[in-house]
């Protein structure tokens, strides 16, 4: 990266996307050594009661509709065009639901500069393509032509944006890199901790999601904390072996940090994918309906991965290598009985390898 101080642009403005662009002001302000201080956000564009979203959030200095309620800091400036926004910028920060980032990453593919430019994944989920499951930041290095470093942890974005203390998992190639992202998003309430091992650590960002859903159902159930610890701890061994069957050199360690186990158990006990997926077995309503209702547009990603995953493993018969990750599928999509999820912990002994 240059010598001359680094400019930072944020890609994304939802729930997590506006809580870690206001870490990165913050830290760009402490080492004004190392940074610019203004923080461009790219915001996807709407209207809010006839005003436009990055009206709203340049003169108020907050996001009313993704993370309302939280200041971002006076250096956050939002920008409503893409291509604009990463206007000579030496870090792109990638934060947007999974199902948006080929699109977005494709309209940038010209303006892109080679050098004195990496980028960082805070996204959550595989990118899909061809009936493969791909990591995404290396598709984005693919198709940018930059490094592509990855972010991912226990990381409830109301929480952080409150300050809340919680720890992140980083994962980089190179540790140069790793010094620079240090410096962006550690603060004495988000303790960041940087590792090499950047497929498992999107492995686990995308998975937990699935196991997510696994324990939404439960909660919707009504069952009680050991029938979902054993939904977790299948679903924490089946992360594992995923990871290990279809992407080569995945780290066993790599599943005790943040972007781990805490991540599986954080979001198992309070995040949108398990609050949706409970309320979907209460109302017996259609998933994408409840996500309607409940999450003012904000987007659920355990969903989609879980699509996703289920025709990549149907397409290489090896469904029955995943039950747990099969079995919540098939509740979610295929009218199977919630209560197959407890036949299928009875049923299917789990061995650790
Ligand atoms: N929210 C959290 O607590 C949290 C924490 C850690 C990681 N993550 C991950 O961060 C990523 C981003 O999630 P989020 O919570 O910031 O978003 P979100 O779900 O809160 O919001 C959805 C975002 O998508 C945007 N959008 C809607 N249509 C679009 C389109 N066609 N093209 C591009 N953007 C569009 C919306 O403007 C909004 O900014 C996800 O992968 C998620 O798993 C979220
Ligand atoms: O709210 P969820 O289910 O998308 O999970 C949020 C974060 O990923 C928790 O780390």
């Amino acid at each position: 990266m240059s010598a001359s101080k680094l400019k930072v642009t944020v890609i994304g403005s939802g729930n997590w996307g506006s809580s870690i662009a206001r870490v990165c002001a913050q830290n760009t302000i402490k080492h004004s050594d190392v940074f610019e201080q203004e923080v461009r956000m790219w915001v996807f564009e709407e209207e809010i009661d006839g005003k436009k979203l990055t009206e709203i959030i340049n003169e108020k200095h907050e996001n009313v509709k993704y993370l309302p309620g939280i200041n971002l800091g006076d250096n956050v400036v939002a920008i409503p065009d893409v291509r604009e926004s990463v206007k000579g910028a030496n870090i792109l920060v990638f934060v947007l639901p999974h199902q948006f980032v080929y699109k977005v990453c494709e309209s940038l593919r010209d303006v892109i500069p080679k050098e004195n430019c990496t980028a960082i994944s805070l996204i959550k989920g595989l990118d899909y393509k061809n009936n493969n499951l791909l990591i995404f930041s290396e598709e984005i290095e693919k198709i940018l032509g930059i490094h592509c470093a990855a972010l991912s942890g226990a990381n409830i974005a109301s929480e952080v944006a409150e300050e809340q203390f919680g720890e992140t998992t980083i994962a980089c190639r190179d540790p140069k890199d790793g010094e620079t992202f240090f410096k962006l998003f550690h603060t004495d309430y988000f303790d960041v901790n940087v590792i090499g091992d950047w497929r498992g650590l999107q492995v686990c960002g995308a998975l937990k999601n699935i196991v997510a859903l696994g324990a939404g159902i439960c909660d919707g159930l009504k069952y009680g904390n050991n029938t979902k610890s054993a939904v977790i701890r299948r679903g924490l061994v089946e992360m594992r072996k995923f990871g290990k069957t279809f992407f080569g050199d995945v780290h066993t360690e790599t599943f005790f940090e943040s972007c781990g186990v805490a991540d599986l158990i954080t979001t198992c006990a309070g995040g949108r994918n398990r609050k949706v997926a409970a309320a979907f077995i209460k109302s017996g309503k259609p998933i994408e309906e409840i996500e309607k209702e409940m999450l003012n547009g904000q987007k659920l990603q355990g969903t989609t991965t879980s699509q996703e995953v289920y025709h990549f493993l149907s397409s290489r018969n090896m469904t029955q290598d995943f039950p747990l990750m099969t079995a919540i599928y098939r509740v979610m999509y295929e009218n199977a009985s919630p209560e197959s999820i407890a036949l299928d912990l009875r049923t299917h002994h789990v061995k650790v390898e």
